[in-house]
């Protein structure tokens, strides 16, 4: 995963991951991404476009990726790891019923960054940690309007798995500033969010310090208590 951003000294225990809308028009997107990545910190950006063809997502990568990486903020795309290995990305994400793990990375090298979605399965999560994932994700943890999500994870996973285990763990589904501080305190070592950013009321900028500052918040024992 991403070094430090380089704006902070150290960073967060815990930090953002932002997953884009599942559709988008990347030029008009673009303002917004770069809004949200100068807002604060913030470790990835996952570029997320269902149904959408290899051209489309070819040309999001063009004009998306060089803002994320000219700010060292990792570029990962989803699903699609020769398209990741072409576009320049670092790294893909892939979920269990995408291209395998082991195909992923034989696919964009081992350098970059392969992620695999684990829903609420320490199985899972076992056998791509093992496999040499660089991340586990885990959700979903709330509901979500994002994406039918067929499986529930709990902070006690996120305990688990932070406890035992030194791949990092991303959690998903349905986060907010408002309901995180359990996945924090639970060790979550990122909060991969799409609404929460998108979807804020005040503007994505706005999404980003209210997720910092409710990570801080959690980290720093502040936050709400559960
Ligand atoms: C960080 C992160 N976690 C989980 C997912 C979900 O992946 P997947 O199960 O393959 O579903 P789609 O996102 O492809 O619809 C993710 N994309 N990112
Ligand atoms: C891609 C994905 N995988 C599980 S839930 C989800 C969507 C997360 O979006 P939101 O943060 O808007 O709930
Ligand atoms: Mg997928």
């Amino acid at each position: 995963m991403p070094q430090a951003n380089h704006r902070q000294a150290e960073p967060p225990a815990c930090r953002l991951y932002l997953v884009t809308p599942p559709a988008l028009e990347p030029a008009a997107f673009a303002p917004l991404l770069t809004r949200a990545l100068d807002a604060g910190d913030v470790a990835c950006v996952q570029l997320r476009l269902k149904d959408c063809s290899d051209d489309d997502i070819r040309r999001a990568c063009d004009v998306l990726r060089p803002i994320a990486q000219e700010r060292e903020v990792a570029f990962i795309l989803n699903d699609h790891p020769a398209l990741a290995r072409e576009t320049g990305c670092d790294g893909v994400h892939v979920g269990q019923s995408d291209t395998p793990y082991r195909q992923a990375r034989k696919i964009v090298g081992p350098d970059a960054i392969v992620g695999v979605t684990c829903h609420d399965s320490r199985h899972f999560a076992m056998v791509a940690a093992e496999d040499g994932a660089d991340y586990v994700a885990f959700g979903a943890f709330f509901p979500t309007q994002t994406k039918t999500a067929e499986y529930h994870a709990t902070p006690d996973l996120l305990r688990w798995w932070s406890e035992l285990m030194e791949v990092p763990c991303v959690a998903i589904g349905g986060i907010t500033a408002d309901n995180c501080a359990p996945l924090v305190r639970a060790g979550a070592d990122f909060l991969a969010v799409v609404n929460a950013v998108w979807g804020h009321p005040d503007g994505p900028a706005a999404g980003v310090k209210a997720l910092n500052a409710a990570i801080a918040a959690a980290l720093a024992g502040t936050g709400d208590a559960a």
